[in-house]
């Protein structure tokens, strides 16, 4: 493969700025050449010779280029607020930088889509909560935690759903995990960990590229995170890399993954109280409160499948180093089966509607096991998990089933579409459902219910004469 380095428009004429890049190239490819002359000592050789080249800003690569491309986006403010991005094509960059609206500034606060069109119809006073359309200072601070080194800390109480912070990611690239060594050749004795050693040796040229094309401040922020794979011959942007990265977006199938100076920070817990989603449009990820955060109390997400049972979660944990001792890995039998029975969740609008529309079913058939349910979730601690959005959605529909039929439904009702609303609004549209589906199913829901009624949908012919 031939990497590209790609200009990147810094103070003075685009001529300096070529030759700086020309200049780092050189220097970058002498380092190189003299590292792969040790290379068959340790049991492989590369296969491709790195090819780098400097191209303006301005020139766009051919679109079949096939070769990795490191480029910095979106160059739309300070330097520090830019993205180093390594992409594995021309279509992959092109993907990146026409998504719809890009480049955008990363959102200071955010607006709950669901709050106008839902809640304001069901009530005149609701708390629309902190960060709800409001912008506000970052509630949180990077402070030492007991036994977890640095870790993200409340400073102010944050309610569920508000949104916390947005950031771009210092370093975009492929997950180093799934890198697989195709371009180098082994020698026949090789080891499954020498290979593995090469390639991460591999990785870590590419990654000193983009890190070398870095804002000084932003190098300092990346090597100052947690290395957790100082000893297994991983070099440090890749070590950092592994540590740090959270999945962020695809790109031409490919899975992308970003290192963040400040979310990088957040340490992991089997029951976070955050979900973050990546932003497209403003190369940012948003990080929201799943349930109430106390003043004081650590900011966590997620590093491993939440509805996983202990075992599976130990074995994704230990790259980090992490022997998680949280309630639900103690006390596993229990939270195991809790998390199966959660995993279980699945589209239930086919089952309510055929409730909605049967006078032979019970009316109680269906609300007291959907309560049980979030009853669980929120016990379980996993609000985080998408399974609670769509429980929430499920008990909402159930609930405006049973007013249609007449029940004092209406405290209940009001409750859940608000923790609904709330959970629906800082997700990603994949984890919410978009809102055309909610429209056609609830339309679904309520015709079956008005047809069992004997009345008509709104606007149309009564059902039963
Ligand atoms: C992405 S970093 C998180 C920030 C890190 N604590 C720091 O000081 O920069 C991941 C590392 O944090 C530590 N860590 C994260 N969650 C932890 C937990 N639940 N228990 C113990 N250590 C944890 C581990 O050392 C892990 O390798």
């Amino acid at each position: 493969m031939a990497p590209i380095a790609k200009g990147k428009a810094r103070e003075g004429s685009k001529e300096a700025t070529m030759r700086q890049m020309e200049e780092l190239n050189l220097r970058l490819l002498d380092e190189f050449k003299a590292e792969d002359a040790t290379a068959q000592s340790r049991g492989y050789t590369v296969t491709s010779t790195i090819d780098l080249r400097t191209m303006p800003m301005d020139a766009a690569p051919p679109a079949a280029l096939v070769a990795n491309i490191f480029t910095t986006q979106p160059q739309d403010g300070a330097l520090t607020e830019n993205v180093e991005c390594i992409l594995h094509s021309a279509a992959a960059k092109q993907e990146l930088i026409e998504y719809p609206n890009f480049p955008q500034p990363t959102p200071r606060s955010h607006t709950n889509p669901l709050i106008p069109a839902l809640l304001a119809s069901l009530s005149d006073d609701n708390d629309k909560g902190e960060g709800q359309g409001a912008e506000v200072k970052a509630p949180y601070r990077i402070a030492e935690v007991p036994s977890k080194g640095l870790g993200m800390l409340a400073t102010r109480a944050i309610p569920q759903g508000a949104f916390i912070v947005s950031e771009r990611p210092l370093l975009l690239g492929a997950q180093v995990q799934h890198l697989d060594g195709h371009n180098m050749q082994f020698t026949a004795t090789a080891t499954a960990r020498q290979r593995q050693r090469a390639i991460f040796t591999e990785a870590e040229k590419n990654l000193r590229i983009a890190f070398a094309r870095m804002d000084p401040a932003n190098q300092k922020a990346y090597m100052a995170l947690h290395n957790a794979h100082q000893s297994d011959g991983s070099g440090p942007i890749t070590g950092i890399m592994r540590t740090n990265a959270y999945e962020v977006c695809r790109l031409e199938g490919r899975t992308y993954a970003g290192v963040f100076k400040d979310l990088s920070r957040i340490n992991h817990s089997c029951s976070p109280n955050t979900t973050s989603h990546f932003d497209r449009a403003s190369l940012s990820m948003l990080l929201f409160a799943v349930r109430d955060i106390p003043a004081g109390a650590e900011i966590t997400s997620h590093y491993c499948g939440l509805l996983q049972p202990r075992a599976a979660r130990a074995k994704a944990l230990k790259p980090y180093g992490i022997r998680c001792a949280c309630a639900a890995c103690t006390d596993h039998a229990a939270s195991d089966a809790n998390r199966l029975r959660i995993s279980r969740v699945t589209d239930a609008v086919p089952a309510i509607v055929r409730w909605a529309g049967s006078p032979a079913l019970p009316d109680d058939l269906l609300l007291r096991p959907a309560l049980a349910l979030l009853q669980v979730i929120e016990a379980e601690g996993l609000e985080g998990s998408p399974a609670y959005v769509r429980a929430l959605y499920h008990a909402v529909l159930i609930l405006q089933v049973l007013a249609v039929r007449g029940a004092d439904m209406d405290g209940l009702l009001l409750a859940y579409a608000a923790k609904w609303a709330t959970q629906h609004g800082c997700r990603s549209e994949g984890d919410r459902g978009s809102e055309a589906q909610f429209r056609e199913e609830r339309e679904r829901v309520m015709a079956a219910a008005l047809a069992r009624a004997g009345l008509a949908p709104e606007g149309g012919q009564r059902a039963v004469e």
